[in-house]
């Protein structure tokens, strides 16, 4: 197996797709203050123990209330990238409401991954919003941490593609409340073709790996 030990490529910008691009350090902190209240809202009424109809009925309409009032102003453009300084002076493009690691999205845990000498590395721990047994981060979100983790090892390393393929293998329970570490690394590349491996730890232990092959999109000349 052979290792590309080649230089990154140019990384494309996504203007030249047509797609809005926003500066991260321009989100205004007010509107990320705002997305870590709804990240908040949503454990908070996914596991609320209120019966009260009057204290639900008026939750419901006051989360109404500001939702009417954001949908005045124009959505963003669908495809909306945010570029990212990464640490060593390199950035990244990444889609400002990815659901894994958009810095808008209060779905998102979010995950924030940094390049390492091997690929890209991060830590997030994740609340009741990701259960899927009890006690236990659901499968697919494992899947979901994993392929933005090979996505973004593979984007990195030789240039933005998207999943072809993704093996998953659930090695042991994976725990809510507790550090995961994220790690992946491109372990060969075949033309457009990047197979990718990653995993998670907690406490050091690995819970699951994945293999993925992510394919090159091709760019405008
Ligand atoms: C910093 C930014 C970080 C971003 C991170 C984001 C992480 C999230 C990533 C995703 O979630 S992506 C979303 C989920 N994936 C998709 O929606 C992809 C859907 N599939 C496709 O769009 C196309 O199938 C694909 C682009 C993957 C490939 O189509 P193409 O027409 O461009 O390529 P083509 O079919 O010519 O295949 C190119 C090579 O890949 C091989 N290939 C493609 N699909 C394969 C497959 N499934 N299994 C094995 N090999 C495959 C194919 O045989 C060929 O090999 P060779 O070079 O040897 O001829």
């Amino acid at each position: 197996m052979t290792v590309n030990t080649q230089p990154a490529t140019e990384r494309p910008d996504p203007r030249a797709f047509g797609l809005p691009v926003v500066e991260q350090d321009d989100i205004p902190a007010e509107l990320r203050a705002l997305v870590g209240r709804v990240h908040d809202l949503i454990g908070a009424v996914a596991n609320t123990t209120e019966t009260d109809p009057r204290t639900l009925a008026e939750a419901a309409a006051a989360v109404e209330g500001v939702t009417e009032r954001l949908g005045r102003a124009p959505r963003r453009q669908i495809g909306t990238m945010v570029r990212r300084d990464l640490p060593g002076g390199a950035s990244e493009f990444g889609t400002i409401s990815n659901i894994v690691a958009g810095d808008t999205n209060p779905a998102a845990p979010p995950l924030s991954l940094v390049p390492t000498a091997e690929g890209v590395r991060g830590e997030v721990t994740l609340d009741t919003v990701y259960q899927g047994p009890p006690g236990l981060v659901h499968g697919g979100w494992i899947a979901a941490l994993l392929d933005q983790a090979v996505g973004t090892a593979s984007s990195l390393a030789t240039s933005p593609g998207l999943t072809a393929r993704l093996e998953i293998d659930y090695r042991s329970p994976t725990p809510l409340f507790n550090p995961l570490e994220i790690t992946a690394e491109v372990e060969r590349t075949e033309r457009r073709k990047v197979y990718v491996n990653g995993r998670i730890r907690v406490n050091g232990e690995i819970t699951a790996q994945a293999r993925a092959l992510m394919v090159r999109v091709p760019f405008p000349e």
